[in-house]
């Protein structure tokens, strides 16, 4: 709690050093697993243009200041000294609720954006009700409490008067008071039960709300803005961001409010109790202040180096566990357990004068608290002996000027909180803002009897947006005829996945147009042309953890049984299906992993073909098998293939032999077409592919960087 409040105080804003050091290692495993995933397949399989990335970074507000707010000082100032004479307790409290929250270094920080306040209020809108209802029970619970140290005080009154005089019944003269104060006690706990169930209910619907918002707006962003983020960031966004913002919520409401009305409520009293006495304990207040800030950066200090020191220990073990069969490979166990001591001694040395400064800090705020606690009952007994103050007075003082500390205790906790919370909501709302240049729907569609399956790239010209400057097609055109094969070949690199994103319409070309049966692909619906239309097959199938019956289905939802066995006949994959216990009940495991890797791609080829589609891409859809599972999966692909137009992207060109053309690629433009024959023939680079593959000689990758040269130079 101390360090937070300094951090509050000084700094203006919280750092994401902490003191308990279980939770940094928690964090730091958190953070490494949530980026270390790129989803490549990700970035393989789609396109966007360049002016959408363009448009979403106009669109990303400056990153705030850094500057303290004058706020954060405030806070700083008016609590700090009141938690140095505070009980430690308390601040060790404090400092693990601080310590709790997520660190602002695992959160993604891209376009910090403002906190959007319009859409915070629709979704605060339909619970105002039950907020008016909470806020009005805190304050209700924030007044009984003030009330208790004066009755606490009339109390000692009695025990004072009874004690010096020794007449009449204590028990008579106390009954009335201790049972206002029970009554008392049991209003403010029903008060506080009763704001903190709605206030519970509120931010858990708001939560839900939230998420589902972001989630659903996530999906329909384009595949562009997929490349760019991390999976791990916009997971982040959905689970910890909107976590904080909840709790952050919930916190201002509960303690923010009560808390306040308890600290204004108190001083009234305290003051009314003894001017002099509140005075004083105003002038100590900044005092031990300046001793605390000092202190508490130094700590703050410190506990950052130790954070630092345990992430680097933590590098080490996770890189050894992570490649571990290359320390097994190496014999290099031993040296991997020194260098990982070596980080743990460091972090040990770290720690315990971590532990010392805090230790300390902790002694000296016990003796303040009980200076000040002496310091109130000496200035306070000598204002009672010169009958200015009664006993009764200053039993409430002491009381009152507690409520008072622990209330902006709380405050301080709370500022950091809504900090936190603000940059936590601004970064949910931020993603909900964003709209998508390629919609997910809309636009018309060509009648199942019309379409024939045509299609053209005309003059084409493409780069993808988080690489603008790198042109990957070039004036490419490429017609692929209705019910015709054709094949895609070329080296490595040279936009073969490309041309079929941008059939898909992941992307849209930078120049030039791409048509189905002669319509510009952008007036068509592209949720028709993806969900009825295209079939896509790729080299690495992605199953979703379910049955092998809902991962067919999820070609075609609403898809009966029949419709399921026939697709999976089709794909040859009915018979390893049935040989399963479960049969079309059996669960994959996560991303098919149960499965091999032609099962896997049978039960791809499946869901792509249950849709009936008129245009199949296949992307190397056999180049990751051995060649007893190639011959039943290719077999299932040769059958899938009858009747439709074909684009096969392929590395191995032993399987497009049959493909009624040949389109042969390079530096992003086409270079050679016609079969097999007749390419052979020409004696070009298609010839030239082939005698590499023969010779088993890697075909050349395409040079990276920018480039718009001729393909023959
Ligand atoms: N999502 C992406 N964002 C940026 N650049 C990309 C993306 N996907 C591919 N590229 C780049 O575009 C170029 C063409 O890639 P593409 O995957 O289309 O080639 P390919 O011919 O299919 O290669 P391979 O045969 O190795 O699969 C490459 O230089 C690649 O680095």
């Amino acid at each position: 709690m101390l360090v937070h409040l300094f951090r509050v105080g000084i700094r203006g804003g919280p750092v994401p050093g902490r003191l308990i050091l279980p939770l940094r290692f928690q964090t730091f495993a958190a953070v490494r697993c949530s980026d270390g995933r790129h989803s490549s397949y990700l970035l393989r399989a789609v396109a966007q243009l360049r002016s959408q990335l363009r448009a979403h970074l106009l669109r990303a507000p400056p990153a705030p200041s850094q500057r303290p707010s004058a706020w954060r000082w405030v806070g700083g100032i008016l609590v700090g000294p009141v938690l140095l004479s505070k009980c430690p307790r308390l601040c060790l409290v404090a400092l693990c609720e601080a310590e709790e929250a997520p660190p602002a270094c695992s959160r993604p920080c891209v376009g910090d954006s403002r906190f959007n306040w319009k859409l915070f209020w629709q979704f605060l809108r339909p619970h105002l009700l039950v907020l008016a209802a909470a806020i009005v029970l805190a304050l209700g619970a924030a007044l009984v409490n003030v009330q208790i140290p004066l009755l606490l005080g009339q109390l000692v009154e009695i025990v004072a008067k009874y004690t010096r005089d020794h007449v009449g019944s204590f028990l008579t003269e106390s009954r009335n008071l201790s049972t206002y104060l029970l009554i008392l006690y049991g209003i403010q706990g029903l008060l506080t039960f009763g704001y903190l169930v709605l206030l519970s209910r509120i931010g858990e619907r708001m939560a839900v709300d939230m998420r589902r918002a972001l989630f659903s707006n996530l999906l329909r962003q384009d595949i562009a803005f997929f490349d760019a983020k991390k999976t791990g960031q916009l997971v982040s966004r959905l689970t910890a961001d909107v976590q904080e913002f909840k709790s952050s919520f919930k916190l201002v409401i509960s303690q923010g409010l009560r808390s306040c009305t308890q600290v204004a409520g108190c001083l009234v009293s305290l003051s009314m109790l003894s001017p002099r006495l509140t005075l004083l304990l105003m002038v100590a207040t900044p005092i031990l202040m300046g001793v605390g800030t000092l202190m508490g950066s130094a700590l703050r200090k410190l506990s950052r180096q130790c954070q630092e020191q345990i992430a680097r220990a933590t590098g080490v073990a996770d890189e050894a566990l992570g490649n571990v069969r290359t320390v097994r490979a190496f014999a290099m166990e031993h040296r991997e357990e020194e260098c990982y001591g070596a980080e743990l001694e460091r972090s040990r040395c770290k720690a315990e004068e971590l532990g010392r400064g805090i230790a300390l800090f902790q002694g000296l705020s016990n003796i303040a608290f009980n200076c000040m606690v002496l310091g109130t009952l000496f200035i306070g007994g000598s204002l009672v002996a010169g009958q200015e103050l009664t006993g009764g007075d200053l039993m409430s003082f002491l009381v009152a000027s507690q409520t008072v500390q622990r209330s902006m205790a709380n405050l301080s906790v709370l500022f950091g909180q809504v900090v936190r919370g603000l940059s936590a909501g601004a970064r949910v709302f931020e993603y909900m803002t964003l709209s998508p240049c390629i919609p997910l729907a809309g636009g018309c569609c060509i009648p199942r009897e019309h379409l024939r399956g045509a299609v053209t790239f005309h003059n084409v010209c493409f780069s993808y947006p988080c690489r603008p400057g790198f042109q990957v097609l070039e004036d490419f055109s490429l017609t692929l005829p209705p019910g015709k094969i054709v094949a895609l070949v070329g080296q490595s690199g040279g936009g073969k996945t490309t041309v079929a994103s941008l059939l898909e319409r992941f992307y849209d070309p930078t120049a030039g147009v791409v048509t189905l049966d002669g319509r510009d692909l952008r007036t068509l619906d592209p949720s028709w042309l993806r969900g009825q239309v295209i079939g896509f097959i790729s080299q690495e199938p992605v199953l979703f953890g379910t049955t092998i019956m809902e991962n067919i289905r999820f070609g075609k939802l609403g898809a009966s049984d029949e419709e399921v066995y026939a697709a999976a006949r089709e794909a040859n994959a009915h018979e390893f299906i049935t040989s399963f216990p479960e049969g079309y009940n059996t669960i994959v495991g996560e991303r098919g992993a149960t499965l091999s890797g032609g099962q896997k791609q049978r039960l791809a080829i499946a869901r792509a073909l249950i849709k009936q589609p008129t245009v199949l891409i296949l992307d190397e859809a056999t180049s990751a098998l051995d060649s007893e599972s190639e011959r039943v999966v290719q077999e299932a692909l040769d059958r899938a293939s009858t009747g439709r137009t074909v684009l096969v992207i392929a590395h191995r060109l032993s399987t497009v032999r049959g493909a009624h053309h040949i389109v042969v690629m390079a530096h992003g433009q086409v270079c050679e077409v016609g079969t097999h024959e007749e390419l052979l023939k020409k004696g070009g680079l298609y010839a030239e592919l082939i005698r590499r593959q023969a010779l088993d000689v890697p075909a050349p990758e395409m040079p990276r960087g920018p480039r718009n040269r001729h393909p023959k130079s």
